[in-house]
């Protein structure tokens, strides 16, 4: 670990802090990247406790219909659990090409594999994580006025993908290491190396009903619990399987994340999934409409286990958010952003920032896995066709410059299963502008996405990030209400992994991925009492 870098910042706020503005206890943790030397952050042996100043600009509009901004300044207090959990993982869907290759992924890393591919030797890492492969700027060396940057992972007291214990569900009773081979992603001498420890790994039973999913899906389901419809008995098995998995392994907190097929929209019906209590009174009833990932959101919910949906239905019906809601419990989703859609958001955000006219997005892609066997039913790719389709909506109408109110690009979204591809999916996109004088410009991407190895780390991210948000608290200093309290249920810190970003009821979805990861980034560094990551460089301008 690189040694500590001590932070000098001088403190406004003198008195108030935790600590009544003497100097900082600093008691770090032998695998700290760095300590904040501040007067607003004070660090015990079990917590971390920092002031900051959250500054924002609200805009009004005055009589003459002028827009009016108005700096604003909110205290906080933040409290981070110093201590890291051990932590367990289970996976529903986990028998599929991403729940095998995040698992074989996490043993390669724990053991430190190396295996041979024609390419030569390769070794096992944590590339596309962006906690455990990407930095972040931690401030700047007044000496050398070089930038200093930490790796990701080092801001806050995370848990390590290597510590994590891996279980799940899938209707296909086939054990991990036949399922790793049956999903083809991986190299057979990485595969050799690490099926003897995934053979013992078998998928617990899980609850299917057919409706849900493609029916070109039906001859895996031979693990499947008894039952076709919701059931209160499933949501109860649920939260058996996972008080078990967590007594058996010690564990201190569990996450959950779907990673099973993308199933068909819910509609949402009054009184049925509109309202917590219907939902529940649904289930209870047997009510054909409540598909098994939101059972599983559900038995989640009611154990405050963090539950996360990797796939684009709707899981969370109204009734699931005001259920978390309810039991402050954290949730998260939906379908994991890994690859054309990951480009799109970026993309995008260049083009339309640029002050270019995006005009139309056409996205095509291909791919021969069994997603893609389950996305060739029209119910199924639908799902899929709305969280890809959303992506563009912030971007573009943050931009009046450019787009009328309505106006948007052209958006096609297209899905292929082409068995012969299998996991190496193709991303066909063209996007087509207006730039100056009324010329145009044309991009086309050819991008081969290994859709599991792209999605997999992501699996990580969003565990690690949904763990760590269980030990944040915070508090408005200058309430009299002192009680520390968590965050709101829908955890959209989660968004930069996510197509289709699940936010609090009536908060602004964003996609654009430098504003996604900017959020996480600034969060995590609110939480050691640093102000936002700043590219102004004041300091290397005026003087
Ligand atoms: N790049 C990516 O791979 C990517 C990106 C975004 C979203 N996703 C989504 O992630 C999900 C998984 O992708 P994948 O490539 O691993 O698919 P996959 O089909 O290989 O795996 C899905 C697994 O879920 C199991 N399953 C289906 N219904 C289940 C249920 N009710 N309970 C438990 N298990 C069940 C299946 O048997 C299968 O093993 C899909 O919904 C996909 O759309 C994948
Ligand atoms: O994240 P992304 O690469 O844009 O989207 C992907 C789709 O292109 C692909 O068809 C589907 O199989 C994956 O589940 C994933 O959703």
């Amino acid at each position: 670990m690189a040694p500590h870098a001590e932070v000098d910042s001088a403190s406004a706020y003198g008195n108030g802090h935790p600590n009544n503005g003497h100097q900082p206890t600093s008691t770090t943790n032998k695998d700290d990247l760095f300590t904040v030397s501040s007067p607003n952050v004070v660090y015990t042996d079990a917590e971390i406790l920092s002031k900051y100043t959250y500054r924002t600009t609200s805009v009004s509009k005055n009589a003459d219909r002028k827009y009016v901004a108005t700096p604003r300044e909110t205290m906080y207090d933040f409290k981070v659990d110093r201590k890291v959990p051990k932590v367990g993982m289970m996976l529903v869907g986990w028998g599929g090409n991403n729940g095998t290759t995040v698992t074989a992924g996490i043993i390669a890393n724990r053991r430190g594999l190396v295996w041979e591919t024609r390419e030569g030797p390769r070794g096992a890492n944590y590339y596309g994580s962006v906690i455990m492969g990407s930095t972040m700027k931690l401030g700047t060396d007044p000496e050398t006025m070089k930038e200093v940057s930490i790796p990701f992972h080092g801001v806050l007291p995370m848990v390590h993908p290597n510590d994590l214990v891996i279980g799940g569900w899938d209707i296909s009773r086939m054990n991990l290491a036949d399922a790793m081979d049956r999903a083809a992603v991986l190299e057979p001498t990485l595969k050799a190396q690490v099926k003897k420890e995934m053979a013992g790994m078998v998928p617990l039973p899980s609850i299917y009903y057919p409706d849900f999913i493609a029916a070109n899906q039906e001859d895996r389901a031979d693990n499947v619990v008894e039952g076709n419809k919701a059931c209160v008995a499933h949501v109860e098995q649920i939260r058996k399987d996972i008080s078990d998995f967590k007594s058996k392994n010690n564990l201190d907190k569990i996450i959950v994340q779907w990673t099973a097929n993308t199933e068909r929209y819910a509609d949402i019906i009054p009184g049925v999934n509109d309202t917590a209590d219907g939902l529940l009174k649904a289930i209870e009833e047997g009510h054909e409409e409540v598909s098994p990932s939101t059972i599983f959101a559900v038995a989640c919910i009611l154990d405050k286990v963090p539950f996360i949906n990797g796939s684009p239905q709707n899981t969370f019906v109204p009734g699931a958010i005001e259920l978390a809601e309810r039991h402050g419990s954290f949730i998260g989703g939906d379908d994991f952003k890994s690859g054309q859609t990951k480009m799109k958001s970026a993309l995008v955000d260049f083009l339309i920032s640029a002050g270019i006219k995006l005009t139309s997005i056409a996205s095509y892609n291909h791919l021969g896995n069994n997603d893609g066997k389950n996305l060739s039913s029209q119910k199924q790719f639908r799902s899929k066709e709305i969280s890809k389709s959303n992506v563009v909506d912030d971007m573009v109408e943050a931009n009046s410059v450019l787009y009328k109110p309505g106006e948007h690009p052209d958006h096609t979204v297209v899905i292929k299963y082409m068995p012969a591809v299998g996991d190496n999916k193709r991303a066909l996109d063209e996007y087509y502008a207006e730039i100056f004088l009324g010329g145009h410009q044309t991009i086309s991407i050819f991008n081969v996405c290994e859709d599991s190895l792209l999605a997999s780390p992501l699996i990580i991210d969003l565990v690690l990030v949904a763990e760590m948000m269980t030990r944040i608290q915070w508090r408005v200093s200058s309430e009299e209400d002192k009680d520390y309290k968590g965050f709101h249920s829908v955890l959209s810190i989660l968004s930069y992994m996510l197509k289709a970003p699940l936010t609090p009821p009536g908060t602004p979805v964003v996609n654009a991925l430098a504003k996604q990861r900017g959020a996480l980034t600034n969060i995590f560094r609110a939480c050691v009492g640093l102000e936002p990551e700043s590219d102004m460089t004041l300091e290397h301008k005026l003087f």
